[in-house]
């Protein structure tokens, strides 16, 4: 999977008014990098599969793909079913727009039609605790309450595909609670969950099987205990910083 990224150039020597001036002069230089490359794997009916990986390892990249975000550069990508995505809890929203709105705006960005999202509407604005707001813009509302107007749109109607890029912090502790028996029943209900985290407490807990990236590429493939006993390997053979950032997780 190949991305473009933008760098900009910049002399930092040269004084800092000089800097800013030709950053804000000098238009950034596009390239190509390749994110995932030689990635291969088959996961099947019941699979509750974890992605695992150091930091920049590659592990929301491959989730994009699964999404149907990215499309690959180079080999192919088959998928059956229909797919929840719970990565990114503002996806789609509009602060200049209302509270309904949202819920229209938001369920479009994730694929779904109108007249889906529809019989839904009630009970979004009820689990999200926001019924009093449905005419009120969204930017009026508080990070916590957008949060939840978020989860609460995501998953709202149950799919065969769940993607999960860590879990997502939803407020309060009344609405944690709340939260997470809605994900164990969306997740009991899907077909196949790919979660990508860093938690080894719910990766063993949660899935069967594992996929250690690293640097891009696939290092490890299979159970959850062999793949998370190669995941503690490759962090014990980095530095002692590496370490404590993802093992503390
Ligand atoms: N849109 C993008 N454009 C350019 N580079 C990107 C883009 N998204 C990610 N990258 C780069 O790709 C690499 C992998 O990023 P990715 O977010 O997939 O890692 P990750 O394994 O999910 O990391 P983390 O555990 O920190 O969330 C990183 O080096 C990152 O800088």
């Amino acid at each position: 999977m190949t991305l473009p990224v933008f760098r900009q150039r910049s002399e930092l020597s040269e004084g800092w008014i000089a800097t800013i001036a030709k950053a804000a002069l000098r238009r950034p230089e596009r390239e190509f990098a390749t994110i995932v490359r030689n990635v291969s794997f088959r996961i099947d009916e019941g699979d509750r599969v974890a992605l695992l990986g150091l930091n920049g390892s590659g592990k929301s990249t491959l989730l994009h793909l699964l999404t149907g975000a990215y499309r690959p550069t180079e080999g192919s990508l088959e998928i059956e079913g229909s797919r929840q995505a719970l990565m990114n809890i503002s996806l789609g929203f509009n602060a200049d727009a209302t509270v309904l709105e949202n819920i229209y705006l938001r369920a479009t960005a994730m694929g779904m039609q109108i007249g889906a999202i529809q019989p839904h509407i009630g009970s979004i604005l009820d689990f999200a605790g926001v019924a009093e707001k449905a005419v009120d813009r969204l930017r009026t509302l508080s990070a916590g309450q957008r949060m939840r107007l978020g989860f609460a749109i995501s998953t709202s109607v149950q799919h065969d595909i769940m993607l999960l890029d860590e879990w997502i912090g939803t407020g309060d502790a009344e609405f944690l609670k709340k939260a997470r028996d809605r994900l164990q029943s969306r997740v009991d209900g899907s077909r196949i969950v790919v979660v990508a985290s860093h938690n080894l407490k719910l990766v063993r807990r949660l899935c069967n099987r594992a996929i250690l990236l690293h640097a891009g590429e696939i290092k490890a493939v299979g159970a959850t205990s062999e793949v998370i006993a190669e995941y503690r390997s490759l962090m014990d053979s980095r530095s002692p910083d590496a370490v404590a950032s993802t093992s503390s997780k």
